[in-house]
Formats: C-alpha cells, structure tokens, sequence
C-alpha cells in the first residue's frame, strides 16, 4: 500500500479505485495547504491538475514515483524536474480531443455570428430591427488557419472541412503524414508556413501547448500578417498570446473579433481590458468541462497512477526527455 495525494477533488468512483489499493488523502494546496503540506513527504503518487508543481515542492516529496495530471498540457509542472529526479509525468491525451473542438467551434460560430452580443440585445429588451450593422459573417465555407495540428487541431479540421466545408489550411512544427495520422483529412488540410497561411485565414485558431517556443508567438508581427477583419481564437494556453498586443490588433480594427478560452492568468483578473471588450468572447476555460469527458480524464489519470505505482508503465506518460 503506498501513499497518494489527490491535489484536486476526483470523482468518487475513481477515488474508490485508488482507495481499493492505497491509502489517499485529498487536499488542495490552495484550499488546504496545512494538510496538503503535511502529507507531502510520505506522497508516492500525487494526481489532480492546475496546480502548479515546481522544484521547491517538489524538495518536500522525496518518496515522489508519480505526478498524474487530469489534463493534457503539463505545462504547470517543472518538467526538468521531476526528470532529474527520476519521477513520471502522466498526462491524458486523446480523451477530450472531441469536446475541445466542439469548444473551439463554438466560439468560431459565436464570435462570427456575434452570439453574445446580440443575445445580450435580446436580454436588454433592446431587439428592434435586426439590420445590417448587426449582421454576421458567414462560417462555411471559408479559410480556416490552424496553429497546431496535434489531437485537438485535428478534431477541429475534422468539423472544419467536413462538416462546414471549409477550406483548412495548418502551421505545425513539421507535416503531418495524413495518410497514417488521419486519412479522412488527406487532401482537405494543407500544411502552410506561417507567412502564407496568416494572410489566407478568415479564422486563425491557436491549439499550441505552451513551450519556450510558444510562448508569446502570438504577437504584433503575427497578428498583423493576419488578414484585415479576420477572426481569432486561442484554444491552446493564454501565454502563447500577447494579450497587449492582441488589444491593440481589435482596438485598431484590424481584427474583427476574439474567442479566448484561455489568459496569461487564470482565473482572468477582473480589471483585465479582455473580461468586457465587446469584441471578445472570454470563456472561463472550459475547453473539456463537460460530466463526460472530465469524468474520462480522470479515469485515464487513475489508471496511469495506478500503473505506476504498481511498477508497470503507464498508458500516458508525458516525455520530458526534451526538458
Ligand atoms: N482550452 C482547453 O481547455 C484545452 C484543453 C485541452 C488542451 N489544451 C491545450 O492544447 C494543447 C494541444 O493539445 P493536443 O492534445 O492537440 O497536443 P498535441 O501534442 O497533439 O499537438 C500539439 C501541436 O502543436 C504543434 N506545436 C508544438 N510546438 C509548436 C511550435 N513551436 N510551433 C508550431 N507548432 C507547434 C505540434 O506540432 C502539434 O501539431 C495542450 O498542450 C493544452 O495546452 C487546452
Ligand atoms: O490541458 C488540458 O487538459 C486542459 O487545458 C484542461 O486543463
């Protein structure tokens, strides 16, 4: 029997599997650090998400096997780390692929078609004569950008070409070989550099994990190689943006609109210029908040933890080699 430290609340049945086999304490840091603390330097496994989890705590577990996260980006963790001292990172890629794309193509429709703008008129009691001055573009049919074309960027090509037949275009650290990855998306998604596909896009959607070479790669020289009036989302992480500089591309009309799910800082400060400009779309991070697929994270993050703790490998370790 060994010893985990769920750092976020777990679904119960996934705490009875862990509970048939080891003993469990649930404590988040931020909610309950005394206990949290306390039961640190006995932890074998920790399992739980958006904390982060960095070399100093890390120094207080020294009986750490296992970090396993209910999320697929593992950006909050010192990757570094936790290699150095010989600790698995698990993640749970692939089980939220779907509802994140729904997610992104939600804001694609709800920025394009001003969803919330114009369901607020109808709130205000101030709908009158729907005019051209409150009219929308259209989604079908027009040029999708895709930074990032793992799972996720995938999943939103996928509705992109196939279900609103739009013409998809993608930026990825090297060509996907659809063939293999993905065949019902041979011929329907083209691999652009960047340069070409920015001037192209009606919608430019950012799905990039956050690394050293991410960080900030949104920026003012990137927005303004988009096309004049276009649209952006970031599904990806909030650092990835310039959040001044994607500002300044709306303030000065070159962009037309912005669904985010995702900010440099979470939860979204409440002065933050980005929580009330009327042309974005803020969601609170709800990328794969949905009872079905939280629910599958968790269960993918359990049975990676449990593989590990039991000395088997586990079916989603992250590669921190590259830290
Ligand atoms: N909003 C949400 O709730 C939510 C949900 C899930 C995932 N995410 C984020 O989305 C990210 C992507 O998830 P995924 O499962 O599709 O990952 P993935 O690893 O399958 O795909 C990542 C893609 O990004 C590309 N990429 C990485 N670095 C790049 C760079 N420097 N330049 C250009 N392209 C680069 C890769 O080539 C790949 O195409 C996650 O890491 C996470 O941060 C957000
Ligand atoms: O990375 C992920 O899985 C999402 O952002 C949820 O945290």
């Amino acid at each position: 029997m060994k010893n985990v430290l769920a750092f976020k609340p777990l679904p119960a049945d996934q705490l009875d599997r862990i509970r048939a086999l080891h003993r469990v304490t649930v404590a988040d840091p931020k909610v309950a650090p005394d206990a949290f603390y306390a039961a640190l330097p006995e932890a074998h496994g920790l399992i739980g998400a958006s904390t982060p989890i960095d070399a100093a705590l890390l120094a207080k577990a020294p009986k750490l096997e296992v970090v396993s996260s209910v999320s697929v980006g593992v950006d909050n963790y010192d990757q570094a780390e936790l290699r150095r001292r010989g600790i698995l990172l698990c993640h749970t890629p692939g089980v939220l692929d779907e509802t994140v794309a729904d997610t992104i193509f939600g804001l694609l429709i709800a920025t394009s078609r001003r969803f919330v703008e114009l369901s607020n008129l109808v709130r205000e009691g101030k709908w009158q004569n729907i005019g051209e001055d409150l009219f929308g573009d259209d989604v079908h049919g027009k040029t999708l950008g895709l930074i990032g074309f793992g799972r996720i960027g995938q999943a939103i090509a996928r509705r992109a070409a196939l279900g609103f037949g739009m013409r998809v275009l993608y930026h990825a650290r090297r060509p996907v070989d659809l063939a293999a990855a993905a065949p019902d998306l041979q011929g329907k998604a083209t691999h652009t550099p960047l340069e070409q596909l920015l001037p192209q896009s009606d919608f430019v959607v950012a799905m990039l994990p956050l690394s050293d070479a991410t960080r900030g790669m949104v920026d003012a020289k990137f927005l303004a190689a988009m096309k004049r009036g276009a649209i952006f989302i970031n599904g990806g992480r909030g650092p990835t943006v310039s959040e001044p500089d994607l500002l300044a591309a709306l303030d000065s009309g070159h962009l037309r609109a912005a669904g985010l799910d995702v900010f440099t800082k979470e939860p979204l400060p409440f002065d933050s210029p980005l929580r009330t400009h009327p042309r974005v779309t803020p969601l609170p991070h709800i990328g794969s908040a949905t009872h079905e697929t939280r629910h599958a994270m968790a269960e993918l993050a359990t049975t990676n933890l449990l593989q590990a703790l039991a000395g088997e490998r586990p079916t989603a370790v992250f590669d921190t080699s590259a830290a």
